[in-house]
């Protein structure tokens, strides 16, 4: 196992393919335009330029590092890779698309993993003729400090191919922990109703924005406030994973809030599109 293709160059994409290269693998980058691809390889730039800068990595290290990273459009180079790892929009129709074009392309051996964060991995493999060798290889954000994978068995998943991701996942530096194929595995079923309910109690006018994140982070030392953490992710990241929680279990507990939706559909999506609960420059 040698050569990862990583689909998707945003915030999971690029720091997923950042922390494959400096394992060592030959890492082709993939997204639906150049600029895409040269936008996550800008991010992947400056984090290693700040670890050279604090004298944790070598200035010849991160041009090696660099140097295995190719940039791609095209899915035809999924042609010459071992492992692919997909972390493109939480959509089922366009991971369904990607896997099945990936089934067509990817030589016979090849594993696909997907990033998603909440969608059924066997009904993601069910779009492939190998289902047998797709799986879940949940990273958490920002991926280059996070320790976590979630590693998800498909109901077909096979014993060996979750031995590979385990052993990859442990190669580069990360903690893997198996997970059965439920909607929002175990992270997000725990994580995402919490901050759909901090954007309830803003919604309800309990409390302000900036108190509603103070409680969270000095009352249980959480790093970020809920709100802070849903800008940080990405609002429509949040809310197709609300959805997914609330059609997959058919449980009104789950419902997103009517502020969630509104702020997706205003295009305020955190962090990414320098506008959610907060404003950033
Ligand atoms: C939605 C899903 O499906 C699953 C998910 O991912 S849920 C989200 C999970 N993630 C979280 O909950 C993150 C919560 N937040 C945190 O842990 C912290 O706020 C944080 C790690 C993001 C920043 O930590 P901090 O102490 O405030 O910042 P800071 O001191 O600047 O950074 C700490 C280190 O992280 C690095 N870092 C911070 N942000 C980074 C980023 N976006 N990318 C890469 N590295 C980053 C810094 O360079 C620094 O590295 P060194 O220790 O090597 O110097
Ligand atoms: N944001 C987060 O905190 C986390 C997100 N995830 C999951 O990772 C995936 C990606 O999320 P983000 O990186 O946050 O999103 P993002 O919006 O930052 O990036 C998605 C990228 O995928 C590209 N893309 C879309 N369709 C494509 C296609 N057909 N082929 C190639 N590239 C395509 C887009 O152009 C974009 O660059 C999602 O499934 C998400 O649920 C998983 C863990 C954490």
């Amino acid at each position: 196992m040698e050569r990862i293709m990583v689909i998707g160059a945003g915030q999971m994409g690029s720091g997923i393919a950042q922390v494959c290269a400096q394992a060592g693998y030959e890492v082709t980058l993939n997204d639906l335009k150049a600029e895409f691809v040269e936008r996550g390889l800008g991010v992947i730039k400056k984090n290693l330029s700040r670890q050279v800068d604090k004298g944790k990595m070598t200035a010849e290290e991160l041009d090696k590092v660099l140097g295995r990273i190719t940039a791609s459009n095209d899915l035809q180079d999924a042609k010459s890779v071992d492992l692919v790892i997909e972390a493109a929009v939480e959509n089922m129709d366009i991971k369904t698309k990607i896997f099945a074009q990936l089934d067509e392309i990817a030589p016979e051996h090849t594993i696909l993993a997907s990033n998603t964060s909440s969608l059924p991995i066997t009904e993601i493999a069910a779009a492939t003729n190998r289902p047998e060798k797709v799986i879940g290889m949940h990273f958490m954000n920002p991926v280059p400090v996070m320790k976590l994978v979630e590693i998800i068995r498909g109901l077909a998943t096979a014993d060996e191919v979750y031995q590979t991701i385990e052993d990859i996942t442990e190669k580069i530096g990360k903690v893997p922990v198996e997970v059965n194929d439920f909607p929002g595995f175990v992270a997000n079923r725990i994580l995402m109703p919490m901050i759909n309910e901090a954007i309830y109690t803003l919604y309800e006018g309990v409390a302000s924005k900036e108190d509603i994140d103070s409680v969270m982070k000095l009352g249980m030392n959480h790093p970020m406030g809920p709100l802070t953490l849903a800008d940080f992710i990405g609002l429509d990241t949040c809310l197709y994973i609300m959805e997914t929680l609330y059609e997959g279990f058919g449980d009104p507990k789950y419902r997103p809030c009517p502020l969630l939706r509104k702020y997706v559909k205003a295009g305020w999506l955190g962090k990414k599109s320098g506008r959610g609960f907060y404003v950033y420059e």
